[in-house]
């Protein structure tokens, strides 16, 4: 049995159902990145796992153990918040303390405990000063020592870097992940940011409307998104709908479509774009993928790349290239196969299926 186990849950606020059938494991030791637009459900399914939220449908089972309908203080999960919930009037010290003096844990070993987490989270030398005196980076770290101290089965954390600025961001995720790994934590973490998934998660679970949409490796989640909700979210920035009777357009795939007339979507990642101001570039493989024939509309510098906005036809596709292009240079774009998601229009259902037709590597 995983360590925690998520059958079936519906939870909602009221008559308002905002989770619906939801269903994950989590081994120990895990750490789990829940991802997805604002509003999809993130923040609540976390808050049924703490028992702030009720659950009105399915179980979840912590260990042996189903606690959907328990107390928040017998589930033994915490929860660390975006915007740290320390107590302003209490020191370093005192805040990480707190939840082992709610628990009644004698004095001699409190201070033990307190100690060892000033040392995990290299708090060391601040432990006498209030936190209102500490950074945004070392109050966030206070709060993960404070939820840690209680050695919770299951850590839960709401979006714990959003207040931080974008450096310390990068540091304190490393630190999280680092410490994840030392320690053997199990956690889910939101996040708005898909690198920040990507970087600190084992696996990722795309939210969309209530709902879990694709779980995954980082690498299949980014490589392999199941639908069109999850190749868009994942930064699939360009799409288009097949066929498409716009000679700007050329797609062959040389068979690998099962049916090449079905209607389908296909959607792809700017850089996957390559781009040549050639009319007819050498192909040195194949003339395999999307080859698509435009004028360049915008050019904006973004520090590694130039990204183009190239106009075709009808539709504007976003490309990176090395070179800044002045507007109307004609080019020639083109995606290999591999980099192709193209996923099968159910008209009939109003619902995408992937055909995944091609796996990149
Ligand atoms: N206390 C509440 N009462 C009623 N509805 C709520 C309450 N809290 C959240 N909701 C609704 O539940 C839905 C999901 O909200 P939730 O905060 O879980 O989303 P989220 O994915 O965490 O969003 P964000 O990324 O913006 O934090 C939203 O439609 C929201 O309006």
């Amino acid at each position: 049995m995983a360590h925690l186990q998520i059958e079936n849950l519906q939870a909602g606020y009221g008559n308002k159902l905002i989770l619906n059938n939801i269903n994950l494991n989590v081994e120990q030791g895990e750490m789990i990145a829940l991802l997805g637009p604002s509003g999809c459900g993130k923040t609540t399914l976390l808050n049924a796992l703490c028992g702030f939220v009720p659950v009105s449908h399915g179980e979840i089972f912590s260990g042996q153990r189903a606690i959907s309908q328990l107390p928040a203080e017998k589930r033994n999960i915490t929860m660390v918040f975006q915007s740290y919930a320390l107590w302003p009037h209490m020191t370093v010290s005192q805040n990480i303390a707190y939840g082992l003096k709610v628990k009644k844990i004698k004095r001699a070993e409190i201070d033990v405990r307190v100690a060892e987490l000033l040392d995990i989270v290299k708090l060391n030398g601040l432990e006498n000063e209030k936190v209102t005196a500490l950074s945004g980076g070392q109050r966030q770290r206070v709060a993960l020592a404070r939820a840690l101290a209680i050695r919770p089965d299951v850590l839960v954390l709401d979006e714990p870097l959003s207040n931080l600025d974008a450096k310390v961001r990068l540091s304190v995720r490393h630190e999280i992940k680092a410490l994840q790994k030392q320690l053997g934590f199990t956690s889910l973490i939101v996040t708005h940011d898909q690198e920040e998934a990507l970087v600190m998660a084992d696996r990722i679970a795309v939210l969309n409307q209530g709902r879990i949409e694709q779980i995954g490796t980082p690498e299949e989640i980014y490589h392999h998104p199941s639908t069109p909700f999850v190749a868009d979210f994942m930064g699939a920035d360009n799409h288009i709908d097949w066929p498409l009777s716009d000679d700007a357009f050329a797609l062959n795939l040389s068979g690998q479509l099962d049916n090449p007339s079905k209607p389908s979507s296909v959607y792809f990642r700017s850089e996957n774009v390559s781009l040549s101001t050639q009319q007819n570039p050498e192909n040195d493989l194949s003339n395999d993928g999307l080859i698509i024939k435009g004028v360049v509309e915008q050019s904006a510098f973004f520090g590694n790349n130039y990204r183009i906005s190239v106009r075709c036809g009808k539709h504007t596709i976003q490309a990176e290239h090395d070179q800044n292009l002045s507007e109307q240079t004609p080019v020639t774009l083109r995606v290999l196969p591999d980099a192709l998601h193209i996923y099968a229009q159910d008209v009939e259902h109003s619902v995408f299926q992937t055909t995944m037709p091609f796996q990149s590597n």
